[in-house]
């Protein structure tokens, strides 16, 4: 709540300004507006205005300022807004809510839209996928405990609150508790600092006595003794009462490098599943899920130009397409490319969509084909490698203006003929075969959309 209020007059002039606003509609609609709560990830916004008002800012703002918000946050927020008869009936029922207590189920601040169902499966999280749908299907059966690594906006919350909602649901009596390891320290912190043994009385009972404990992002327990010793504790105890244990983290233990040993080994011995960045294929879905869930329609070349453009944060690809729906909402206009690419350019750099390298040809080709840039070069002829690598130097020498002996030192150092061989292959097939042309097509449009 208190970096909502902080950021909130930036908010309004982000909003502002991203939409061109005159000042008299700022006056009238953004700024009477302010912030009457933030619970869970929902936030109210008061409008002290008319019935009819709101309605119109509703339909008119609410993307708009979700996509400010998000863009000065960093979180994603669910926007409402109230009428001021409306924000004491709010803010009574939520705090009528009674305070976790031991033993209870604590998901109050999951994102109802983090499911299995709205999650994309692809190469990059298969794994990661399929052991958090084992573990929320048997508990603290299967792999305990269940350790999620990848980088920043990749599908870890994602994937752990899929887990706590599908067991909620299958198992209503199962307490679970959800929570990052920033909350789990401060809590620490108030029991210690409250100074009596029954604050750390109740801090033990509410961690211990669960069937199901998530713990997001758990690095930032590292270097903080106490912390690190509470868990480890909790983390026994839960472990040995075969209870389930996910955790999430930025990397793999193996290189948390300070995190104590006792705690790494603890970690390593259940299932350790990485997600990485997504393939085009996957940014794509994810993409497509995303128009069709908020109903809003999209060139599958704009789809691509973004998916082209954003690689390896899954955040950023979701807060391009929400700012173009934002914008395409205020301004009632279906999104053309010409639009996309305007809308985008603080988020996607003009000069970098229109370069093609030889290297990026190699690493997109690579990719499609799920080989890696070394295998490209290296002195395999298998097929599975060989026609990658052949189809590469024919789109070198198509796409860029590098000489025959450049692309064949690009690709482990052959030689002229080779590549005079290959280019004049895939030339070939290209012409006669429907399959490989269309191959080629599509590999061209992964390097450059336009
Ligand atoms: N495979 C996927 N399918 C659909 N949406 C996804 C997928 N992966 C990530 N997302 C979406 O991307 C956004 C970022 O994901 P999430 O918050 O889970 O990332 P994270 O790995 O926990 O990031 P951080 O390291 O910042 O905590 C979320 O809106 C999430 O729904």
């Amino acid at each position: 709540m208190e970096q909502i209020l902080e950021k909130w007059d930036k908010i309004l002039q982000e909003v502002k300004e991203e939409y061109e606003l005159t000042e008299v509609s700022f006056n009238t609609w953004l700024k009477p507006l302010s912030v009457s709560d933030v619970q869970g990830d929902k936030l109210y916004i008061l409008v002290p205005l008319e019935k009819m008002a709101r309605d119109f800012i509703e339909k008119k703002y609410t993307l708009p300022i979700k996509v400010a918000v998000a863009n000065q946050t960093g979180q994603d927020y669910d926007i409402s807004f109230i009428l001021p008869e409306q924000e004491k009936k709010i803010k009574s029922s939520y705090n009528k809510k009674p305070a976790p207590t031991s033993g209870t189920t604590d998901i109050s601040n999951l994102n109802p839209n983090y499911t299995f169902d709205t999650f994309v499966v692809g190469n990059n999280n298969r794994l990661a996928h399929a052991a958090s749908l084992a573990v929320a299907e048997s508990p603290g059966e299967v792999y305990n405990p269940l350790f999620l690594y990848g980088g920043v906006g990749l599908g870890k919350t994602h994937l752990m609150h899929s887990i706590a909602h599908f067991i909620q649901a299958n198992r209503p009596d199962a307490k679970i508790l959800y929570v990052s390891s920033e909350s789990f320290t401060n809590e620490l912190i108030d029991a210690i600092r409250n100074g009596n043994n029954t604050a750390m009385t109740k801090f033990r009972e509410k961690y211990r006595n669960i069937d199901v404990l998530l713990i997001d992002d758990i690095q930032f327990i590292i270097g903080k003794e106490s912390t690190q010793e509470e868990f480890f504790h909790t983390f026994n105890e839960l472990y040995l009462a075969d209870k389930q244990i996910v955790i999430s983290s930025d990397k793999p233990p193996k290189d948390m490098e300070t995190l104590e040993e006792r705690i790494r080994s603890r970690f390593e011995c259940g299932l350790t599943a990485d997600i990485g960045s997504p393939d085009y294929e996957t940014r794509m879905a994810i993409l497509r899920r995303k128009t069709e869930t908020d109903n809003f329609e999209l060139d599958d070349d704009i789809l691509s130009y973004i998916a082209n453009n954003i690689k390896s944060n899954i955040r950023e690809l979701e807060g391009a397409l929400n700012k173009l729906m934002a914008f395409s909402n205020l301004v009632h206009t279906p999104i053309t490319m010409d639009l996309a690419v305007r809308e985008l350019q603080n988020v996607i750099s003009p000069d970098k969509q229109n370069e093609v390298t030889p290297q990026l040809i190699i690493d997109v080709v690579s990719e499609h084909f799920q080989i890696t840039p070394e295998q490209m070069k290296s002195k395999s002829r298998s097929s599975e490698i060989a026609k990658p690598r052949q189809i590469a130097m024919y789109l070198c020498k198509n796409m860029t203006d590098i000489s025959l002996d450049g692309i064949g030192s690009l690709l482990g150092g052959r030689d002229h003929s080779t590549i005079i061989h290959g280019i004049k292959k895939i030339g070939e097939e290209y012409e006669s075969t429907e399959a490989t042309r269309s191959l080629i097509d599509t590999i061209k449009k992964k390097i450059n959309p336009n």
